[in-house]
């Protein structure tokens, strides 16, 4: 295939020549001066090539073509710095080549696209697009029609799109309606919006399937629609941690290129019944109650949860509870070995769901129990990084390891948990401090101990108060907090939760190498301090 695809020849650039050539997985260009010497060379992944286009083409402010018979346009992938966060920007580079005949013009068009095709073979042709008009500034319906739209029509990729007109209609719409031609399912929204797509993507699969997800024990069918999300939410954490960084272009980007990052999902049950699916972050304690806070305050905008955040923490208050979990592998990886899940991560788990769930069924006894007061208990499928917190709940958590995070706060006096949330802005280590505990796992029970064991039984009065600033300024303390499960409260207090390897498939490729965070908080290429990586 290797020798069919190879293509060398001269062309130009304006009045510069270049010597091109199109090998294996590379198209590259080197411009040759007038004594033949090579001079800067640019080479691009063939899976980067976004489109081969005859004649000079340009799209941006709008699709102009000049259709010259000895020219061909390309467009791939360029990379530049965000500035303000930690992942890389992908614009869409172009390059207008001049052929001395047009048998050669046709011949490097033919050859780009097949290339292109035996080289990414998941990229979609047809994709069910669902814009929340309502999600974050209101802006999903122009993000879309302005930055991704004619991203994809120069793709050749054709969209069907739906703009919702309420809440789980996208839900709705992928669990009962026909998805058949469809590649991929996008969402122009926020983690909502994401969470939308995921159940019903999810419900859809195992219906056809004949699985129930309610029962925990069930090794559920992996979606064979990959999803994309184009970020235009107030949260947009999934994709933050997925890609790197909150941008519409760079999403597209990737949706058209067919990247394809595979996502544990974390199912959520009461008794026999499946409560919700969570990929980034399932709270109790600190991050339930502060959810519960913001509901009361939407109309301050995303601001609610800084300021919701701030008086949950003045009012100090912690949680009996007993934790019961199981295991990962130690052997295999731990959240305290450094690593960070970076694009092209070795971190997989293999044949994952027959043997999470052989092992989750068949070992009881290895469950391990903790019993006491918590900050906070929280489980998470990935290291739920986001633009305030840049290395995340678990900076060492893998994305498709088929395990969670399980992080236990153990109750300590404010300053302590003052602390430990700092830490999660900052590069320092937030399990290093003698109250937290952070264990690699498969499942997670939750339960409230009676209330003879612990002897704090509480009146009706104190059960339905929901004080606040309870802790520093007054005496009540309510006797339990909620489940945060990605932004959406759980009915129920006790669940058990097991973790699904590889459920989904994101058009994405995880956070770049080149995006790496340092010790001292820079990128790459601006770190002048000889830190060390963190790796
Ligand atoms: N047309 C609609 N009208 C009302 N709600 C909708 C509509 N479409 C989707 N939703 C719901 O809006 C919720 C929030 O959406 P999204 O995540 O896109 O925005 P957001 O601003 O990031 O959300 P949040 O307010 O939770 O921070 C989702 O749970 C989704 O179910």
């Amino acid at each position: 295939m290797e020798t069919e695809l190879r293509l060398e020849s001269s062309l130009w650039v304006g009045n510069k020549r270049y010597r091109a050539v199109l090998s294996g997985w590379h198209f590259n260009w080197t411009e040759v001066d007038k004594k033949n010497r090579d001079k800067k060379t640019i080479s691009v992944p063939v899976a980067e090539v976004v489109g081969v286009e005859e004649g000079r083409v340009e799209i941006l402010p709008r699709k102009s073509v000049e259709d010259t018979d000895k020219d061909f346009t390309v467009f791939y992938v360029k990379r530049s710095s965000s500035g303000s966060s930690y992942g890389l920007l992908w614009r869409l580079g172009r390059i207008q080549f001049s052929c001395p005949s047009r048998v050669l013009r046709d011949q490097w068009t033919k050859h780009l696209r097949t290339a292109l095709k035996t080289h990414s073979p998941l990229r979609p042709n047809r994709l069910l697009v669902f814009i929340n008009p309502f999600g974050g500034k209101k802006k999903g319906r122009k993000i879309y029609h302005s930055l991704v739209a004619p991203l994809f029509e120069l793709a050749g990729i054709s969209s069907h799109v739906i703009v919702t007109e309420r809440a789980n209609q996208a839900r709705d719409h992928l669990l009962k309606k026909d998805l058949k031609g469809f590649d991929g399912v996008v969402c122009v929204g926020g983690d909502g919006m994401f969470s939308e797509i995921l159940h019903g993507l999810i419900g859809r699969t195992q219906q056809e399937a004949g699985l129930s997800e309610n029962d925990p024990t069930v090794a559920l069918q992996p979606c064979p629609l990959h999803i994309g999300i184009i970020p235009a939410g107030s949260t947009d954490c999934v994709c933050y941690a997925t890609v790197g960084v909150i941008d519409p272009v760079t999403s597209a980007l990737h949706i058209i290129i067919g990247d394809s990052q595979p996502l544990d999902v974390c199912s959520v049950h009461q008794a026999s019944a499946l409560m919700r699916y969570s990929v980034s972050l399932l709270g109790y304690g600190f991050y339930g109650d502060v959810l519960a806070e913001s509901e009361k305050h939407r109309w301050m905008g995303p601001l609610r949860y800084d300021y919701s955040g701030t008086m949950v923490y003045l009012s100090n208050r912690s949680y009996a509870g007993i934790v019961q979990y199981l295991p990962a592998d130690p052997l295999l990886s731990s959240p305290r070995d450094r690593t960070r899940c970076l694009s092209g991560c070795s971190v997989l788990g293999v044949s994952l769901n027959v043997a999470s769930c052989l092992s989750f069924c068949a070992f009881p006894g290895e469950w391990v129990s903790v019993e006491g007061r918590f900050r906070c208990v929280s489980l998470t499928c990935m290291s739920s990084s986001c633009p305030k917190s840049p290395l995340g709940l678990s900076p060492s958590a893998h994305l498709a390891d088929g395990t969670g995070d399980l992080i236990l706060v153990w109750d300590t006096h404010p300053l302590g948990f003052l602390k430990f949330l700092y830490r999660h802005t900052s590069t320092q280590d937030q399990f290093d401090l003698p109250f937290v505990e952070v264990h690699r796992v498969k499942a997670v029970r939750f339960s409230l101990p009676s209330e003879r064991d612990t002897g704090q039984e509480m009146t009706n009065e104190q059960k339905m108060a929901t004080p606040f600033l309870c802790g520093l300024c007054c005496s009540k303390v309510p006797a339990k907090s909620v489940w945060n499960c990605d932004g959406e409260i759980l009915s129920s207090t006790e669940i058990l939760c097991r973790i699904h390897g590889q459920l989904v498939r994101l058009y994405a490729r995880g956070i770049e190498e080149g995006a790496a965070v340092h010790n001292c908080g820079k990128e790459n290429d601006k770190c002048q301090m000889g830190c060390t990586l963190i790796k």
